[in-house]
């Protein structure tokens, strides 16, 4: 287990960025914009940080903190503006949002790095309109900024581990508030257990999770396929390696989890895509209901804006 993020690890980013939080106001007398805590974090809850990892982790929920609170522009019951006041409960830190996604269908997508899992999502929208959030995309989204927050999860990445909780969670729930839909699609993720559980208490749990199993050789065939043409710098074979024992170790059981609650549908991604998409069509219409075109949602949506602001 020792490639995982425990919530232990992730709970270190809150007090190192507590305590340089401090240090700014005493020092300079400036004022760093509060961390949201994450809804796992009790209250007075520190955990002494050794080692690299812990400081190179520490930094990097730093930069997401910064660069989030100077690029969003606080609106009234967002999350920025709950995070700048302070100690925030779940309700607080989802505010509008929360509310917003209270009636979302939320489905999970995981699956071996290679499965298929992009390449379904994007039947799925197809089909049923749903809106897409890749974890891993995301995350690409902000090393491309080249900021400090993206060249600390580049390295992440590119080791094959995971990117501390706080920050995938807050970049999947800024882009599902940004979105008017009611239906996301989170591909790749919750790649632990402790995401699973961050997720759900800062936004909600989900509807349905799908799993596409698949043999690690097939894996490793597409990936060094997809490789040719990818640009993804974790498409090599010593990253794919450390990606698949990431997978066994840290995503593996929270597919074990939510098999014991009942919301797992296993779909073998053996197959040819529009074969798999077969099983993946009926998963998505038994838990969500989807037996309408995207045509016919677009228009029950156009029916929805129209109406007038209470
Ligand atoms: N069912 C399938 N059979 C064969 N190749 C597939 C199948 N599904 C996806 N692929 C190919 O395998 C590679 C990985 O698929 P992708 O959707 O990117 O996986 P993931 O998002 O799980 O990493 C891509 O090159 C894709 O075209
Ligand atoms: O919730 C997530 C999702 C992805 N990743 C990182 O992003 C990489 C690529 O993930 P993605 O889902 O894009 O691709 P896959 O490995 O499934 O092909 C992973 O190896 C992790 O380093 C992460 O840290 N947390």
């Amino acid at each position: 287990m020792g490639i995982c993020r425990s919530k232990e690890k992730d709970e270190v980013n809150t007090s190192l960025y507590e305590e340089k939080q401090k240090e700014a106001a005493e020092h300079e007398g400036a004022h760093l914009p509060a961390q949201p805590t994450p809804a796992w974090v009790e209250p007075g809850t520190t955990t002494k940080a050794t080692g690299d990892e812990h400081a190179a982790t520490a930094k990097a929920t730093e930069a997401v903190t910064n660069t989030t609170a100077e690029t969003t522009g606080a609106k009234p019951g967002s999350a920025a503006t709950s995070a700048e006041t302070g100690p925030s409960t779940t309700a607080e830190v989802n505010g509008a949002g929360s509310l917003a996604l209270s009636g979302a269908c939320i489905v999970f997508v995981l699956g071996g790095p290679g499965s298929g899992k992009g390449t379904q999502c994007d039947m799925i929208v197809k089909k049923y309109g749903f809106v897409h959030l890749s974890a891993g995309d995301l995350l690409r989204e902000e090393v491309k900024k080249g900021t400090d927050l993206g060249k600390e999860i580049e390295g992440i990445m590119k080791e094959g581990n995971l990117v501390p909780t706080p920050i995938t969670v807050k970049l999947l729930r800024e882009a599902m508030e940004k979105s008017s839909s009611g239906t996301f699609l989170i591909d790749g993720f919750p790649r632990e257990i402790h995401q699973a559980e961050a997720f759900e208490q800062e936004v909600k749990p989900p509807q349905l999770v799908i799993f596409y199993d698949c043999p690690e050789d097939v894996l490793l065939e597409r990936l060094l396929k997809r490789a040719k043409t990818s640009g993804r710098s974790d498409d090599n074979k010593e990253t794919i390696r450390k990606r698949f024992k990431t997978f066994l170790d840290c995503t593996m059981p929270v597919v074990e989890h939510y098999e014991r609650q009942g919301l797992l549908v296993k779909i073998s991604a053996v197959p040819p895509p529009d074969v798999v998409f077969k099983d993946t069509e009926k998963a998505i219409e038994k838990a969500c209901g989807h037996g309408v075109s995207k045509e016919q949602k677009d228009l029950a949506a156009s029916y929805i804006n129209a109406l007038p602001d209470q």
